[in-house]
């Protein structure tokens, strides 16, 4: 398989790294596009894949165009690329908020899959859902779900209007988790702890809880009534959250991210 990637930052080479890890491209067969030139000479020291710093008729080589520049960078692009796409190419967008019809439309092209992964693809450990123009035939949905399987798990959408919904969630989620890791360490230094000593008791905790979720019967409510015995100091935390809305503050911080995706699309 030849594939193009068109913004070669943090996700794109996550992608691009794990496809080359699971040797479902060579190095040969895949255009790195680049117009960051610092990126793009670190990229071409490492040898990650023939790297570009121009969109040009290249791309109408391969099976597959990645599309991973920023949102607001998409317009430029758009009007390089289109003209370049033969109609079996398939272009597939790790871009938020830009619906499939939109890519359609300012690519004149047809054959569009949308996905949105996350950060952790770095470790192969990503969560990516995707959709699929109902033009892209089953053969060709399957191919890039084969891909994006190299970066971790997938999960098709038959509705792609949710997609939105996973930016908020899984797309940004990363980004949560650190947060609430970042203020957990903070409150321990507040506490005394130097920062090496907090890190170490929180980042501990939350990777033997994550494994005790997993292999638990209990629900996530069990498994909190676990830890906060009656009258004791989890109770005391738990009803300090209550009072801060830390709950209803994480949901509202999610469907911001949601709606910021629908804001991107226009
Ligand atoms: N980061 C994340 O956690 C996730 C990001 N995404 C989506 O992935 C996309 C990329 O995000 P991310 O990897 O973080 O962004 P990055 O900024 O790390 O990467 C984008 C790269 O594309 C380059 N670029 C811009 N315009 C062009 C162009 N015309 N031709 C070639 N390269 C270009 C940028 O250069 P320069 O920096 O000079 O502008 C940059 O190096 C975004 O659309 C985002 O919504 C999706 C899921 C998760
Ligand atoms: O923050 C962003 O816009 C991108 C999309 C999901 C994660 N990062």
């Amino acid at each position: 398989m030849k594939i193009a990637i068109i913004g070669c930052g943090n996700m794109g080479m996550a992608f691009a790294n794990s496809f080359i890890q699971y040797n479902l491209v060579q190095k040969e067969d895949l255009l790195l596009i680049e117009k960051n030139q610092e990126r793009g000479t670190v990229l071409q020291e490492q040898k990650a894949g023939v790297v570009v710093d121009t969109i040009s008729a290249k791309i109408s080589g391969v099976d597959l165009v990645i599309l991973s520049v920023k949102p607001q960078d998409y317009p430029s692009v758009a009007s390089e690329v289109a003209g370049l796409l033969l109609p079996n190419q398939i272009v597939l967008s790790i871009m938020a908020g830009i619906p499939i019809a939109k890519l359609q439309a300012s690519l004149q092209h047809d054959l569009i899959v949308r996905a949105m992964p996350n950060t952790p693809a770095l470790l192969g450990m990503g969560m990516t859902a995707f959709a699929a123009a109902s033009t892209v035939g089953l053969a060709d949905v399957r191919k890039v779900e084969n891909l994006i399987n190299s970066t971790g798990r997938a999960v098709f959408l038959e509705d792609e209007a949710l997609i939105d919904a996973v930016t908020g969630l899984s797309g940004s989620g990363p980004a949560y988790f650190f947060y609430l890791i970042k203020s957990m360490i903070d409150a321990g230094v507040s506490m005394g702890f130097d920062p090496a000593m907090s890190a170490l008791l929180v980042k501990q905790t939350m990777l033997g809880s994550y494994h005790l979720m997993q292999t638990s019967d209990k629900s996530l409510d069990e498994l909190i009534q676990a830890v906060a015995s009656k009258g004791g100091t989890t109770e005391a935390a738990l009803k300090t959250f209550a009072d801060f809305q830390v709950g209803e503050g994480l949901q509202k911080g999610i469907f911001a991210a949601r709606d910021r995706a629908s804001e991107l699309a226009k």
